[in-house]
């Protein structure tokens, strides 16, 4: 699939949203949590089920956030479901500093996508015989680093894995904890979160450790039986800006640490 140009809008929309450098004294890196919803907060038909809603505006745009960032994060449910790429198709930037769609077409992808971070603690997925596999072996993308419980006996070939800490309180893996150790023990000094569901919810409720929240809106309602996306309280959303696309809309915002 190749990728329309993306629209120039677009670039100074995200500009305050962006990564920023981080200073070498910051345990973790630039966090973007961003996916894409329908207008009954849906991000897929149902469990398991692959679902495009952004529109070719929006997936450009998604491409760009890409190259923006070092990792590109996932939980076990999406990669099982998807099957997800998670490079980056979006093709750079010319000697000028210019966003520019024209200029690096012709050098390998896998130098401007991001490192996929799959979270699967008891290793129901496998990166033998799955898209990234394939994109990687093509020269179009990294291998994933896969975030885990225990070391497997067998690990795959390419894979990187990060034996993660519990918190003792919800029984999940502690996201400052595992992010600082992306930037620490994989110099990952920013990080793009796609989903799914669970993550999603999860992040939604974690300004501390959230930096930017970019969520395309699609112009489609997926029903009662699909995905949802709620956080378990009330989140309060700070510099919004809005875009608006042929067909979808983009938010760009910043979580914030006080309550209702
Ligand atoms: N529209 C969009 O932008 C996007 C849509 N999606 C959709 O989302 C759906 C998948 O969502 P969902 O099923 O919730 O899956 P997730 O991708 O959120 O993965 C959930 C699983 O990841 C592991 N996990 C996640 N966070 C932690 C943590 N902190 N500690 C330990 N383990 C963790 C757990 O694995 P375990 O169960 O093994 O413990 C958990 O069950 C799919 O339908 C997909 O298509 C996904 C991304 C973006
Ligand atoms: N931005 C966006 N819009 C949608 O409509 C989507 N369904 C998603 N999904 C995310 O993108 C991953 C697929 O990536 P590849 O195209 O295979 O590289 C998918 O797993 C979700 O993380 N995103």
């Amino acid at each position: 699939m190749s990728l329309d140009p993306l629209r120039p809008d677009l670039v100074p929309f995200l500009q305050e949203y962006l990564p920023t450098v981080r200073s070498s004294s910051d345990s973790r890196p630039f966090v973007t949590l961003t996916y894409a919803q329908s207008l009954d907060a849906r991000i897929s038909l149902g469990p398991g089920i692959r679902t495009a809603i952004s529109d070719m505006e929006t997936k450009v745009m998604t491409h760009y956030l890409r190259y923006h960032h070092a990792g590109i994060l996932v939980g076990a449910g999406t990669a099982l479901a998807d099957d997800p790429g998670l490079n980056c198709k979006w093709p750079g930037r010319d000697e000028q500093g210019q966003d520019n769609d024209e200029v690096r077409k012709d050098e390998p992808l896998s130098l401007h996508s991001p490192t996929p971070i799959i979270i699967d603690p008891s290793q129901k997925w496998r990166f033998t015989g799955s898209k990234m596999q394939q994109l990687f072996a093509a020269g179009e993308g990294k291998p994933p680093i896969v975030v885990v419980e225990r070391l497997p006996e067998a690990p795959e070939k390419d894979v990187r894995y990060l034996v993660a800490s519990r918190d003792a309180a919800t029984g999940q893996f502690d996201w400052p904890w595992l992010l600082g150790a992306l930037k620490s023990q994989f110099q990952l000094d920013s990080v793009m979160v796609e989903g799914g569901a669970c993550v999603i919810k999860a992040l939604l409720a974690r300004p501390d450790v959230v930096d930017s929240l970019v969520v395309t809106v699609g112009s489609t309602y997926l029903g009662a039986g699909g995905v949802a996306v709620s956080p378990a309280t009330p989140v309060k959303l700070s510099d919004v800006s809005w875009w608006r696309g042929k067909r979808d809309s983009i938010m760009a915002a910043r979580l914030t640490q006080q309550s209702m």
